[in-house]
């Protein structure tokens, strides 16, 4: 199911607003991940989509059908929640029927449709357990299965990982991805972790202070950013960042003089500083000092100073010591500047978003 929020406000209290005139689609059959860090409105966001809150002003719909007053119940959403919220006292079987049994399906029709379910989550042989006997990755599969078992619109994901360890949660995220490919059920998923949202999603919608930063591909936000919260969110080690007058270097080569004019910020990703000239690729050379430097299996991370600030690079081929004078060719890919707004107004791919 296509979703459209037009417009959407919503203030939990009547004075403070908590989200600020969103306004996106989620395509029909994507995994779109609503991801921003802690308190900045992604879960309000999915209780507006689910129909249990309702928006303080703005619209809200489902393909071309106004849902805005409809509740959770008649939008047929089906949610997961990071603590499963499983029947303690049911197996799993049980579990998986449960919606169906409220729905008044008749028992041989539900048998068989929660045995199917069972088998595209992977717990096929786990039916008959109780869920505390389950491990915690397997709750999260039997919680996925209840809530496809009504053929929901959508299927609501807030932080269905959080309680998993590292290892659970990437095969977990996976399996998700699965089984959304597999059913084709629009999924929503929520998340402060980019790693998890980018290695899913088919659209990443960026949240911070309840504005809409950005909603594109995981590609389009790492390559594109539409600004400086987005650069910083996104990427693993940080980009790097200086104030215009920080920088040191000659640009007005490369970047028109009235883009020059309005920069107040620059971001340089570490891949985007090599240790070696490439030509046409390369718009500044910048002297640094070697301050660490790390070598081991592929990752090669050195710390620098750059007149008093510190720039991080992953692109050093040769072994450096510290104090080191160092050179550094400043590559066009991954060189950003950004206006007073935090705007991008250079770099990237100049129509995009
Ligand atoms: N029921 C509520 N009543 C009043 N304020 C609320 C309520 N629920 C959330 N808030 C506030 O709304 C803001 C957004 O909360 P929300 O839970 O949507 O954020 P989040 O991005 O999901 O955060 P987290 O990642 O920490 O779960 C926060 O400032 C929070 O304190």
């Amino acid at each position: 199911m296509e979703v459209t929020f037009k417009d959407v406000s919503l203030s939990y209290d009547g004075t403070r607003e908590i989200l600020h005139h969103l306004n996106f689609t989620i395509p029909e059959g994507t995994l779109v991940s609503i991801l921003g860090p802690s308190g900045c409105g992604k879960s309000t966001t999915l209780m507006m989509i689910s129909g249990l809150l309702a928006p303080t002003s703005g619209k809200i719909f489902f393909g071309d059908k106004d849902v805005t007053k409809q509740d959770a119940l008649a939008r047929k959403v089906g949610m997961v929640f990071q603590n499963y919220a499983l029947y303690p006292h049911l197996t799993v079987l049980e579990n998986i029927m449960f919606p169906l049994k409220m729905a008044k399906v008749k028992k041989p029709e539900r048998k068989k449709r929660a045995l199917e379910l069972a088998k595209l989550v992977h717990v096929e042989d786990q039916i008959n357990k109780k869920p505390g006997a389950l491990s915690g990755g397997q709750q999260q599969r039997v919680a996925i299965a209840r809530a496809l078992a009504k053929e929901p619109s959508l299927l609501l994901l807030d932080e269905p990982l959080s309680n998993l360890d590292a290892r659970l949660r990437i095969e977990m995220r996976e399996e998700i991805r699965r089984i959304q490919q597999e059913t084709g059920v629009t999924t929503i998923f929520v998340t402060h972790d980019q790693d998890e949202a980018l290695h899913i999603s088919d659209h990443i919608m960026v949240l911070n202070n309840g504005d809409m930063q950005q909603f594109s591909s995981a590609e389009t936000l790492y390559d594109n950013p539409s600004n400086l919260f987005v650069a910083k969110f996104i990427g693993e080690p940080v980009i790097n960042t200086l104030a215009i007058a920080d920088f040191q270097g000659e640009l007005d080569q490369h970047v028109p003089a009235d883009i020059l004019k309005q920069a107040v910020s620059v971001g340089i990703r570490p891949e985007a500083l090599q240790d070696h000239d490439s030509g046409d690729d390369t718009i500044a050379a910048i002297e640094t000092t070697v301050k660490e430097f790390e070598k081991y299996g592929r990752e090669k991370n050195a710390q620098l100073d750059f007149h008093g600030k510190k720039l991080l690079t992953t692109e050093i081929e040769n072994t450096l010591e510290k104090e080191q004078k160092l050179t550094l060719y400043l590559q066009k890919s991954g060189f950003y500047l950004f206006d007073q707004d935090g705007k991008r107004i250079f770099g990237g791919d100049q129509d995009v978003k």
